[in-house]
């Protein structure tokens, strides 16, 4: 082992180093030295002034990244990648055919080990890089993080004209090429997935050849990066794709439809339009909402393809599934999405939507959850979203989904992403992409109160610094025989923060 930590070195994407050095690898090390790889806030706004969009650059970027640090594209197929995008429920259709992976897994046979990959974190960064269901231990983690550190630095020049030679990938693009060695290093036989943002340009689209892809739900998110139309954003998403591989998607809204249509042709990509699966009729899958039987429907034929790959005898029952697709289904773990956590005086429901259309899907399921309590003291909903003004139009639907039912929330709090009112950030959750400034003065969510009022001016709006003082507050609002029935929503940092508290513990 090392006795050093090293510090970062200077890249194109690397701006600033935070890197605190300490003689020690561990666990927290590698966390610092991992915040030092993000985009500082003033960057990302330089870059957002000029109109610089992301491009092919990132993808070729990875694969020098991947070379420098001992792999090739090719040493990919060993994973048997099902890739997922999309606008909406990645994570969860990535959890579901994981689920459904390691059910066969357990079984003994194939897959051998089973690898998730997803982003973002919910309690801690190590939850995004998964074997056989579960997050990588803290000791593995600090130990593939500074392998992937000393060989991009051992290998500095390596492919320089791609990527700046003794660069290091910004944060997300770590932690992807990072689950790559862990993966391969740790025999991963099949591996699932998630897009970071879009799909064309992402870190993972350095994979050529995956087992299946999946596009589950498109919207408008993230109108910057990808652009600011469905057929836009599905072009992006659409990236996934690739000839020679099984494509699968939900229905779309019609001009993302059309986009992903065309550019499967364009690729000679087979790309099948999946309705709901009819043998979900008999799995109970929670919420038992439409959006997650689509999420459940594109896993389901993701797990299938990915299982005939791994095993020729396997042959898919179009009458029903088989038992561990069932199991795997109904016990999927997906935390902080549709959560219901029961207190003495609270009932907290829980989910990490954070765009128009996931938000309004979380009112409608809080009601629900509601309508089925006799009674049910007052409505009390704690909500953020840090950094990204057009969240302030999220808050619409959201307000009037809950007040169509004839009685909104009573109680409005906005607070920050900070999770403690004493020591501030847990360390996996120190984030440079915000203004502190904007945090200190609560700006955004000074403006999330003002529209509000006008969106419902009989609720008591709160502003509170921090997700503890607001669970506190929320907490306090209880009173007589009925339990405060809580929405804790509008972001996965607010959410992991807030299981983090409710559990008292690391969450994990
Ligand atoms: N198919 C869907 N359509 C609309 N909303 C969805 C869908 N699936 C999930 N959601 C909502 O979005 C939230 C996040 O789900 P999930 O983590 O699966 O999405 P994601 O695509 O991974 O999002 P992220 O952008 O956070 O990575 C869920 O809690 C749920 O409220
Ligand atoms: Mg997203
Ligand atoms: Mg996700």
């Amino acid at each position: 082992m090392a006795t050093t930590t090293p510090s970062p070195t200077r890249s194109a994407t690397t701006r600033t180093t935070r890197t605190t050095r300490t003689t020690t690898r561990t666990y927290n090390d590698a966390i610092d030295a991992l915040n030092s790889l993000q985009t500082p806030y003033a960057a990302i706004e330089a870059r957002r002034r000029a109109g610089i969009r992301p491009d092919a650059t990132s993808v070729r970027e990875m694969r020098a990244y991947l070379a420098r640090i001992g792999y090739t594209p090719r040493d990919l197929d060993r994973l048997n990648i099902v890739h997922v995008a999309g606008t909406k429920g990645k994570g969860s259709t990535c959890a579901f055919v994981d689920s459904v992976l390691s059910r066969y897994q357990r079984r003994g046979g194939s897959p051998r080990r089973v690898g998730l990959f997803t982003s973002p974190h919910l309690i801690a960064v190590r939850e995004r890089i998964r074997i056989n269901s579960a997050p990588i231990s803290e000791e593995l983690f600090a130990k593939y993080f500074f392998d992937v550190w000393d060989r991009l630095e051992a290998n500095a020049d390596v492919a320089a004209d791609d990527a700046a030679p003794g660069s290091k990938p910004i944060y997300a693009r770590y932690l992807t090429l990072m689950s790559f060695h862990v993966f391969l290093s740790e025999g991963v036989d099949a591996a699932v997935y998630e897009t970071g943002i879009g799909g064309e340009y992402d870190a993972t689209n350095v994979v050529e050849h995956p087992v299946a892809s999946g596009i589950s739900t498109l919207g408008i998110d993230h109108v910057f990066v990808l652009g600011d139309t469905v057929d836009k954003i599905a072009w992006h998403k659409a990236g996934i794709m690739k000839p020679g591989s099984p494509a699968f998607t939900v229905e779309q809204v019609p001009r993302a439809a059309e986009v992903l249509k065309a550019r499967a042709a364009e690729k000679g990509v087979g790309l099948r339009v999946l309705d709901i699966d009819p043998r979900l009729a008999a799995v109970k899958i929670r919420p038992d909402a439409t959006f997650q039987k689509k999420n459940a429907t594109l896993a389901v034929a993701l797990a299938e393809t990915a299982l005939r790959r791994l095993d020729p005898s396997f042959s898919p029952d179009p009458d029903a599934l088989p038992r561990e697709f069932v199991d795997g289904l109904e016990q999927v773990v997906w935390r902080g999405r549709c959560e219901v956590k029961v207190e003495d005086h609270v009932i907290w429901h829980v989910d990490g939507a954070h765009t128009v259309d996931s938000l309004k899907m979380a009112a409608r399921w809080f009601v629900g959850e509601c309508a089925g309590r006799a009674g049910g003291g007052p409505r009390v909903l704690i909500f953020n979203q840090q950094g990204r003004a057009e969240a302030v139009d999220f808050l619409d639907g959201l307000c009037n989904t809950v007040k169509d039912t004839g009685r909104g929330f009573e109680h409005v709090i906005f607070c920050t992403n900070v999770t403690y009112a004493a020591t501030g950030y847990k360390r996996d959750f120190v984030n440079h992409q915000h203004n502190p400034a904007d945090i200190e003065k609560m700006t955004q969510q000074r403006v999330f109160a003002d529209r509000w009022k006008k969106l419902d001016p009989s609720a008591n709006v709160m502003l509170i610094p921090t997700i503890e003082e607001a669970i506190n507050a929320a907490r306090g609002l209880a009173s007589g025989e009925h339990k405060v029935q809580a929405l804790i929503t509008g972001s996965l940092h607010l959410v992991g923060g807030a299981l983090g508290i409710l559990e008292s513990a690391d969450a994990l």
